[in-house]
């Protein structure tokens, strides 16, 4: 093992944070980073005890965080069918693509217990993951059972500290406005983060029988029954009740502009709201459910739909450039050709998902870097460390930095390489972003200190990797909320001295009559 697992010195490369970057030699041992060197003077005789040691030239390189993708479906049960990748596969895809940690979700059933469903994941994630992971809760009804439960997930042995609510898949996960609302109340008590799937599920229903009835029953059908002002409407009521509540809330998979403009308009009012878009969003656009062939429009049947405005993903690109948008995710959860086949004849069957786990990294880079509109520090910001910041495991994610977890990548700005479902690392045999040549690749990933990814192969273990407990009433995202909490006072009219209201025929009010009354105006 040891042998396997030397300790690295990284030289010569240029150390990228969310805030500054700069060139330096880094140390890592046991997993851990030991040391960042900005005089270049790290060298063999900075290890110990003729421990192995390794040396990785970096020249020319960047030195980055591991990427961390807080919105993954490994081997979701979903639409009767299970998601393709596993918890292997799709730890296997990330580190291929420069993501050292994933935040999955535990989604229980309506009638099943959360700790149950909890101890479930963890029981499939642990004995496969390659790399470091964290699970999030979903909470998809709402009874004295679920509050409690809720209580204890949050305690440290459990280690969730954020919850989600579908507003979206009626009769499935979703749930109602009072439900939600509780919900939140509850996170808000419990320090917890409250996340959304936001978009109208009860209209959707609606419009998905009507156009079933109007014959639409292809791939197409799909994004017409999800129209943007349904995913903005949802957003909107999302932001309005989580500020009643008084909770902080995490936008997951903003598809829109519409929605995006909403968070931004929240924001401007002060409310704590956070926007993810996906890979997805941010490199493809909608115009895919149109194509003639189902397998291929099939492929990119995912919840809300991407976009058929093809400005979209530049525009959501802009808006993590200036900060209105926060984090990139990839909502990662694949099927083969042959289960999204279970749609052929009714779009409502198809299941809905898409890839991304592995080419994130790549398509921010290149939309976002590549194109010039973010620096890499700000591609570190929005791939990493604002993700480890809102799900508190910063700095122990998400920055290169001593004492950090040696969670890092070696990242080629000049290589490129072109995105193929022939050379990917996931289950399945579709990729959205198949043919797209992206720049700026990850030459070496490592994960806990153990290179897993070089020479475009993996070197990985099922199990590898640790399951890193999130804890509650993170600073970054409940600071202001708990002073507002503190200085709001429900107002009470003290009415102690009042009289008893006096009968109808003591009362002195005179009203006209009838005959005086004006006329409604005419409209
Ligand atoms: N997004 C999607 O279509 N599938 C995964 C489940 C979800 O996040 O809504
Ligand atoms: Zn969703
Ligand atoms: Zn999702």
């Amino acid at each position: 093992m040891t042998e396997k697992r030397p300790h690295l010195i990284i030289k010569n490369g240029t150390v990228v944070n969310d805030d500054f970057m700069i060139k330096a030699d880094v140390l890592v041992m046991h997993g851990k980073i030991v040391a960042v060197d900005v005089n270049g003077n790290l060298s063999e005789k900075s290890i110990e005890n003729d421990e192995p040691y390794r040396i990785i030239d970096a020249t020319d390189k960047y030195v980055i965080p591991g990427g961390i993708d807080p919105h993954t479906h490994m081997q979701l049960p979903f639409m009767g069918q299970v998601a393709a990748d596993d918890f292997f596969s799709g730890t296997c895809a990330a580190v291929a693509g420069g993501t050292t940690m994933i935040i999955d979700f535990v989604i229980p059933e309506k009638d099943e217990n959360i700790i149950k469903a909890y101890e479930k994941w963890r029981e499939w994630a642990d004995a496969k993951v390659v790399c470091d992971y964290g699970l999030s809760m979903a909470i998809t009804n709402w009874n004295e059972d679920v509050e409690f439960s809720m209580g204890e997930v949050v305690k440290s042995e459990y280690g969730i500290n954020s919850f989600k609510f579908f507003l979206a898949y009626k009769n499935v996960f979703m749930v109602t406005d009072d439900q939600f609302y509780r919900g939140m109340k509850r996170c808000s008590e419990l320090g917890a983060l409250a996340r959304v799937h936001a978009e109208n599920g009860s209209v959707i229903h609606e419009k998905q029988r009507e156009l079933i009835k109007q014959g639409v029953l292809g791939p197409e059908g799909h994004t017409q029954s999800r129209p943007e002002e349904l995913e903005a409407e949802a957003t909107h009521r999302a932001c309005t009740l989580a500020e009643q509540a008084f909770c902080p809330l995490y936008v997951v998979h903003v598809m829109s502009k519409g929605a995006a403009k909403v968070i931004a308009r929240h924001r401007q009012r002060g409310s704590v709201v956070f926007g993810e878009p996906i890979a997805a969003a941010l490199g493809v656009d909608g115009s895919h459910y149109y194509d003639p062939d189902f397998n291929h429009a099939a492929g990119f049947v995912l919840s809300p739909p991407l976009s058929r405005d093809p400005t979209t993903p530049a525009a959501l690109m802009d808006l993590l450039a200036c900060g209105q948008l926060h984090v990139t995710a990839t909502d990662n959860c694949t099927f083969n050709c042959q289960q999204k086949r279970m749609g052929f004849n009714d779009f409502t069957k198809i299941p809905n998902g898409v890839n991304g786990v592995e080419d994130r990294m790549s398509v921010v880079w290149e939309m976002g870097v590549h194109s010039g509109k973010i620096t890499p520090m700000r591609f570190v910001a929005i791939t990493s460390s604002t993700a480890a910041r809102i799900f508190n495991c910063y700095p122990q994610k998400g920055r290169i930095a001593v004492d950090s977890d040696a969670d890092i990548v070696i990242w080629n700005p000049t290589a490129s390489r072109t995105i193929s479902a022939d050379t990917h690392h996931h289950a399945h045999d579709f990729n959205i972003f198949e043919g797209m040549l992206v720049h700026g690749v990850p030459e070496i990933t490592i994960s806990r200190g153990r290179v897993v990814w070089e020479n475009n192969k993996l070197d990985v273990s099922p199990g590898e990797g640790n399951f890193v407990k999130l804890s509650p009433n993170c600073d970054y995202v409940y600071r202001s909320i708990n002073v507002r909490k503190a200085n709001y006072h429900p107002m009470v009219v003290d009415r102690k001295e009042c009289e008893p209201r006096k009968q109808k025929s003591e009362l002195s009010v005179v009203s006209p009559p009838y005959d005086e009354t004006p006329e409604a105006p005419e409209i």
